[in-house]
């Protein structure tokens, strides 16, 4: 069977991250003597054609089924092509690395399916925090729409223990009931399956006592925020989540999904970042 090519490893000053050319996937980060802070399942596939299970998937140009509901491959290609390094840089309290995937690099039926010619630039830093920045760029002569989401699955002590600040308040579709759309009351605590797409870009942070620390994601033009845990019936359905590895898992999304669907005219570009970090509790 075709692997993939080892991890690249960004050291950067404060924090390391190993990325995959895969799918540009952030398999791992870490600050500097510190717990890893991202989630990889034990029995996730390392294939070509095959998407990573943790760290941090690229979902683009759609979202899960994408706005229609029909879309294959589930959150686009980007996570499951070879993307190009095209820099790797050293700057002053960040190292980093840089990926692209463009139009020529997709098939001919992936081309088909976007709608519109793009380039896709995503940049990895680490300093004392990570942070993500993907860039989508309509290189095309017709408008470009899409949706993108950083799928980060961050590693927690038990999913049911930690308490997600920021976004109380907020209107949030519920995917497990059909998209029926609520307001979030109050701080949330995951007590069974979870998959909501809040309306929300605000910062998010994840007190974790069994951890002894909170993760804080930060994030700009990023209007959507994804949270998910598939809890144990759902779990036993993905071979790639590992026995009881559902309970160590939580994803906090940051991306531009739905009804934040991003529309390009020629020539335009949008950006948007996710940072990441970590403080003791
Ligand atoms: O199994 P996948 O394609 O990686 O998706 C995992 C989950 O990703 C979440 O972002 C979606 O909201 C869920 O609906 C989905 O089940």
């Amino acid at each position: 069977m075709a692997t993939l090519d080892p991890d690249l490893t960004v050291n950067g000053t404060g924090s390391t991250a190993t990325v995959s050319t895969h799918g540009a996937h952030v398999t791992g980060w870490a600050p500097d003597g510190a717990e890893p802070v991202l989630w990889m399942s034990s029995t996730t596939r390392r294939e070509p054609g095959a998407p990573i299970r943790g760290g941090v998937p690229i979902c683009f140009p759609w979202f899960g089924p994408g706005v229609s509901g029909d879309r294959s491959p589930s959150h686009g290609f980007a996570r499951v092509l070879p993307w190009r390094v095209v820099d790797a840089e050293d700057t002053a309290g960040s190292s980093g690395i840089v990926l692209e995937l463009g139009s020529p690099d997709l098939s001919d039926e992936d081309r088909a399916a976007v709608g519109g010619e793009f380039t896709a630039r995503y940049s990895v830093d680490c300093g004392e925090d990570l942070l993500l920045t993907l860039t989508v760029t309509n290189v095309g002569e017709t408008p470009f729409t899409f949706e993108e989401a950083l799928h980060t699955y961050l590693r927690v002590g038990d999913v049911r223990q930690v308490q997600i600040e920021g976004l109380e308040d907020t209107v949030y579709a519920d995917k497990t009931q059909g998209g029926a759309e609520h307001e979030q009351q109050g701080e949330l605590t995951l007590t069974e399956e979870t998959d909501r797409v809040y309306r929300s870009g605000g910062k998010v942070t994840v007190v974790d006592p069994v951890l002894g620390r909170r993760l804080v994601v930060t994030k700009k033009d990023s209007a959507s925020t994804i949270v998910w845990n598939p809890f144990p019936d759902k779990a036993a359905t993905l071979s790639d989540i590992g026995d009881g590895e559902w309970q160590t898992l939580l994803c906090v999304e940051g991306g531009n999904v739905l009804d934040e669907t991003i529309g390009l005219a020629p020539g335009e570009s949008h950006s948007m970042s996710y940072r990441l970090s970590v403080e003791p509790l």
